[in-house]
């Protein structure tokens, strides 16, 4: 394994980036600070505005106004091969008749770096990528996965200061792509490099973001840990997007007491205020009140309308006494099974008030 000390490790910074096509505005008064070394992901549905925002950073898209800056550099107006950003793209943009070698040392040649130094670099970027010894095979005798590498080393080869990543693994299959985002993890850790990655796979940005912003109709929304996005939602389009959450209707009663239907609910974080507030339900804070949940927890209670086996887990569905409707999952285990209901049943769920979470509408 090697690391790469002599890699300049910057931050990137977006001040109020503004993408128009009319009176469209594809990216609206963006502003976001990428530390030195850290991953941050952008992550937004479709036509959210995450490719332009990566656009307005590798330079193929022009922002109508605002600046960019690479550590202290303003690169607003540099055009790409200048900006010293290394991408990779989803479908890998390898080209196919060059050997692996080729392609990975294709920016030496673009940036004309004299050829005595290559050797050296393209060992390590393939040490780094865990492909010595793959250097004369041709593409097309590669697995996805170590096409992907290939595309990678290629990016790090001319050690940017930041690289860029545009669904860089949704071509893989599930199992593939799930072990290429530890891998693509641990690289990064190992590296240092600082990372901007698009997505729209909640779970994947999750897994392998220091932070991720999240983005719809062109403004970011939140920009937090993940263990913070899927905790402390910022709103509701937040809390719908990440995880598996039912929202539910509730009234504000004080800074830490909410009604859902008749039903009063404690929460330790601070109710905020307004009139279009939603509890947000998480289906793995559920349990299954039979005594042994902590005495403050909120009860919820309801009638089993369904329930779905699916693999590790089964998703029960339930009717709630005062309207509305939720799910919650049992592990498909033996103590999950005794805990099981059948369609029809009353079933109670608890709910602890630190697992509560009260979020405005998105406005
Ligand atoms: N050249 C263009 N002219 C006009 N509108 C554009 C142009 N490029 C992008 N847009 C619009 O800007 C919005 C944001 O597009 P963008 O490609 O950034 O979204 P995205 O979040 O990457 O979507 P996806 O996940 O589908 O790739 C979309 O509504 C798109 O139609």
């Amino acid at each position: 394994m090697i690391e790469q000390p002599t890699r300049t490790r910057v931050g990137v910074s977006i001040r109020q980036a503004t993408k128009a096509y009319g009176v469209f505005r594809a990216l609206d008064d963006v502003s976001l600070e990428v530390a030195p070394s850290e991953f941050v992901s952008i992550l937004g549905p479709s036509g959210s505005g995450k490719t332009t925002l990566l656009g307005i950073l590798g330079g193929f898209v022009h922002p109508s106004s605002g600046s960019i800056w690479l550590g202290s550099r303003d690169i607003t107006f540099e055009p790409p091969h200048k900006r010293d950003i290394g991408i990779v793209f989803q479908n890998y943009a390898l080209f196919p008749h060059m050997s692996v070698g080729e392609n990975i040392t294709f920016p030496l040649r673009a940036r004309r770096l004299p050829k005595s130094a290559w050797p050296e670099k393209l060992k390590s970027a393939l040490e780094m990528v865990e492909l010595s010894g793959y250097e004369s095979r041709k593409i097309h005798e590669l697995s996805g996965g170590q096409r992907q590498r290939v595309a990678l080393a290629r990016a790090m080869i001319f050690e940017p200061g930041l690289i860029l990543m545009d669904e860089p693994l949704s071509a893989l299959d599930k199992q593939l792509r799930e072990n290429m985002q530890i891998e693509l993890k641990r690289l990064h850790k190992r590296l240092g490099a600082t990372i901007v990655y698009v997505t729209h796979d909640q779970r994947e940005a999750l897994t392998m973001s220091d932070r991720v912003a999240i983005m719809n109709k062109g403004r970011l929304v939140q920009v937090d840990t993940p263990e913070r996005l899927h905790d402390h939602p910022a709103n509701a389009f937040v809390a719908r997007f990440i995880g598996e959450a039912t929202l539910l209707p509730v009234r504000r009663e004080s800074d830490t007491l909410v009604r859902l239907g008749e039903q009063a609910l404690a929460t330790t974080h601070p109710v905020p205020d307004g009139s279009d507030l939603h509890l947000v339900v998480h289906s793995e804070k559920l349990v299954v009140a039979d005594g042994s949940e902590h005495p403050a927890s909120n009860r919820l209670c309801g009638i089993v309308t369904d329930t779905l086996y699916q693999g590790e887990s089964i998703r029960v569905f339930v009717k709630l006494n005062g309207g509305g409707e939720l799910s919650f999952r049992l592990p498909s285990n033996h103590a999950g099974r005794a805990l099981m209901k059948s369609p029809g049943e009353a079933i109670m769920l608890a709910l602890h008030p630190e697992d509560t979470v009260i979020v405005r509408d998105a406005g």
